[in-house]
C-alpha cells in the first residue's frame, strides 16, 4: 500500500466526477448550446444574434470588424454575446452575468470598437476597468487584435513612477481605448494637475463587477466612485460578470438608465465542463501527500495551484521546485516584470505548474489549463467559481482537485452547494451542514485561516540525535533513493519522512530558491 493508499484509507472523504458535460460553445454541440439559457429583463430587449452575421445586416457592423473576429476564430457567438453584443450595440446600459470562460470580453468589446468607429485624436473614449493589471494587460491583447485595421488605439498603463513622469493628457490623444487597474487610475487622476482626462469617455466598462464593488482593504468601491466622477453622468455603463451579487444587481437597476439585465444559465454556478472533486486532507501535512501524490500519478500540464497567501504560495513553491517539478510561483511581492515573465513562461507552455494567489483568480485566460488545485479551500463560493473557472474554459473539458481540512469544514457547505447546482453530486451531509449566518459567513470570507506552514518535516518520533537508519539501505542504491521518503502511520496520523535527507534537504533547498522566491518565515498576515 502506498502513502496515498494509506491516506486515502483515513481519508473520510469523497471523490465525485461530473456525470455530463454540457458545451458553453455553440461551435462545439450546437444541440447542447441551445439548452442554455439566455435571460434578458428591461424594456425593449433588443433580438439576440444567432449568427455573427446579423450584426452586419442590422447594425451595419465594418467588415473589417468581422473579419477580426473570423480571424480570432469567433464563428458563432457565444450566449452571452448572442444578447449582450445587441444590447450594447443599441446603446442600452447593461447589467450582464456569464459562466467562467464564456466570451464576456469580447461581448463588450465589439460593441465599443463598432461604436468608436475611428480614431478621432481626441483621447480615451471608452475605458475598461479590471481588478488587475494580468487581466488589463490580456483585455488589451485581445482588443488590439479585434481593432486590427480599425486605427484605434488602446492604452493600459505600466509602471507608476513612470506614468507620473511620462503619462499626460496630450499624450492621450492618439489613444481611444483605456484599459486600467482602479487603483492605477485612481492615482493618475490624483495628480496635480491630473496625469489622464476621461471627460471624453462614452463607454465605460467595469469587468469582474462584483469584485470592483467589494468594500474592503483595497477600497476597490471608493476607487470606482471617483472614476464615475471623472468619465461624467453621460458615459454609458456596462457591467460585467461571472458571478451575482444582489448589491451590483440592486446598484445597477437604480443608477443606470434603461438598464437590461442578461444571465447566462443559472446564478454563481460552475462552468459545466470542469470535473470537481473535493478531497479531505486531514491537516496540512496531508495536503502535501496528497498534492505529491497528484504528482507521482502524472499530472497533465498545464496546472495551477491556489494558495491563500503569498507567503503560502512561496513555501509550497520551494517545496515542490525541491520536487524537480517545472514550477514557478505568481503573487503580489514579485515585481511586475517578473509576474509578465511568469505568465508568458507559462503561456508559452515554458513552465507547467504555476502557484499562485486569488491575484490569478479573476479573468484570467490561460487556455487548455487541464488542471485547478485548490491547495488552500477558497475563502467563498464566489472564489471556487472564479478560480475553477481558469480550466474548462471556452467549451474545453477541465479538473478542479480542492483540498480541505477540518478548518475548512465551516465554509465546505456552501462550496458543496455550489458544486451541486452545478450538477455535481455531493454527498448529503455536506449539504445537510448547519447553514451559517449571513453575517458569520462574511466574517469568515474575510478572514484567512491560520494554517501551518508548509514544509517536509522530520518525523516528530525523530530524536535529534540519534543514528537514524534508512530503511531502505538494505535495498539497491536506485531503490533506497526512491523510498527515502516513508509513510509512517501512527493514531490516525499520517507523516512523511524524509528519513535520512533533511539536512541535505535544506542545503538543496537554499540552492535552488532563487533570492526572490526565499521563504518567508509564516506571518499572520495574509495577502495575495
Ligand atoms: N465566439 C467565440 N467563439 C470561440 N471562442 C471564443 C468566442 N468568444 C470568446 N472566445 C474565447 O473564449 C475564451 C474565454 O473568453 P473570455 O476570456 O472573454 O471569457 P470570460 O467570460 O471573460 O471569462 P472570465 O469570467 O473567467 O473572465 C477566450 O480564449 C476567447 O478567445
Amino acid at each position: 500500500m502506498d502513502s496515498f493508499d494509506i491516506f486515502k484509507k483515513l481519508s473520510v472523504g469523497a471523490k465525485f466526477k461530473k456525470p455530463e458535460k454540457i458545451a458553453t460553445h455553440p461551435e462545439d454541440d450546437k444541440s447542447n448550446a441551445k439548452q442554455i439559457k439566455v435571460k434578458a429583463v428591461g424594456d425593449r430587449i433588443p433580438e439576440a444574434l444567432s449568427t455573427f452575421d446579423m450584426m452586419k445586416k442590422s447594425y451595419s457592423l465594418s467588415p473589417i470588424l468581422m473579419e477580426n473576429l473570423k480571424n480570432s476564430g469567433y464563428t458563432v457567438p457565444t450566449p452571452i454575446q448572442t444578447q449582450a453584443i445587441p444590447v450594447m450595440l443599441q446603446k442600452r446600459q447593461i447589467f450582464a452575468c456569464a459562466p467562467t470562460g464564456s466570451g464576456k470580453t469580447a461581448a463588450f468589446l465589439v460593441p465599443i470598437i463598432h461604436h468608436l468607429n475611428k480614431p478621432l485624436n481626441k483621447g480615451f473614449r471608452a475605458l475598461i476597468v479590471s481588478p488587475t493589471r494580468e487581466l488589463a494587460k490580456q483585455t488589451l491583447r485581445e482588443c488590439t487584435r479585434l481593432c486590427e485595421g480599425i486605427g484605434l488605439r488602446a492604452h493600459t498603463f505600466t509602471k507608476i513612477n513612470k506614468d507620473k513622469e511620462k503619462f499626460n493628457p496630450k499624450l492621450a490623444q492618439k489613444f481611444d481605448i483605456l484599459i486600467a487597474t482602479p487603483n492605477r487610475l485612481v492615482f493618475l487622476l490624483q495628480q496635480e494637475p491630473p496625469a489622464v482626462e476621461l471627460n471624453n469617455i462614452e463607454w465605460l466598462i467595469i469587468d469582474e463587477s462584483d469584485k470592483l464593488f467589494e468594500t474592503g482593504v483595497r477600497g476597490f468601491r471608493d476607487q470606482l466612485a471617483i472614476i464615475y466622477k471623472a468619465c461624467g453622468p453621460n458615459a454609458k455603463r456596462a457591467m460585467f460578470s461571472a458571478t451575482y451579487t444582489v448589491e451590483v444587481a440592486k446598484w445597477s437597476k437604480k443608477n443606470l438608465d434603461g438598464l437590461i439585465a442578461v444571465t447566462v444559465g443559472n446564478r454563481n454556478t460552475t462552468t459545466t465542463t470542469v470535473e470537481q472533486d473535493l478531497v479531505f486532507v486531514g491537516n496540512e501535512e496531508g495536503k502535501l501527500i496528497a498534492m505529491r501524490d497528484l504528482v507521482k500519478k502524472g499530472l497533465s500540464p498545464p496546472v495551477l495551484i491556489f494558495l491563500q497567501s503569498k507567503e503560502r504560495a512561496k513555501e509550497l513553491f520551494s517545496e515542490l521546485i525541491y520536487d524537480g517539478i517545472n514550477v514557478d510561483v505568481i503573487h503580489a511581492d514579485r515585481t511586475q516584470q517578473q509576474r509578465d515573465n511568469t505568465v508568458k513562461a507559462f503561456r508559452e507552455g515554458k513552465i507547467w505548474v504555476l502557484i499562485c494567489t486569488e491575484l490569478m483568480g479573476r479573468g484570467i485566460d490561460f487556455k487548455g489549463v487541464n488542471l485547478v488545485i485548490n491547495y488552500d479551500f477558497p475563502s467563498s463560493a464566489i472564489s471556487y467559481i472564479h478560480r475553477i473557472g481558469r480550466t474548462g474554459r471556452a467549451g474545453r473539458s477541465g479538473k478542479a482537485v480542492t483540498f480541505f481540512t477540518n478548518d475548512d469544514k465551516p465554509m465546505l457547505r456552501s462550496i458543496a452547494t455550489v458544486m451541486k447546482d452545478s450538477g455535481c453530486p455531493v454527498p448529503d451531509y455536506m449539504l445537510e451542514m448547519k447553514r451559517l449566518h449571513k453575517n458569520t459567513r462574511r466574517k469568515l470570507e474575510k478572514q484567512s485561516i491560520d494554517r501551518n506552514e508548509i514544509r517536509t518535516k522530520p518525523h516528530r518520533y525523530h530524536k535529534p540525535n540519534a543514528d537514524i537508519k534508512d530503511p531502505a539501505s538494505s535495498k539497491s542504491k536506485k531503490e533506497s533513493n526512491d523510498k527515502s521518503k516513508k509513510v509512517k502511520v501512527k493514531k490516525n496520523l499520517v507523516s512523511i519522512i524524509h528519513v535520512d535527507q533533511t539536512s541535505k534537504v535544506d542545503k538543496k533547498r537554499k540552492l535552488n530558491v532563487s533570492k526572490e522566491h526565499k521563504v518567508v518565515k509564516k506571518t499572520k498576515k495574509s495577502s495575495v
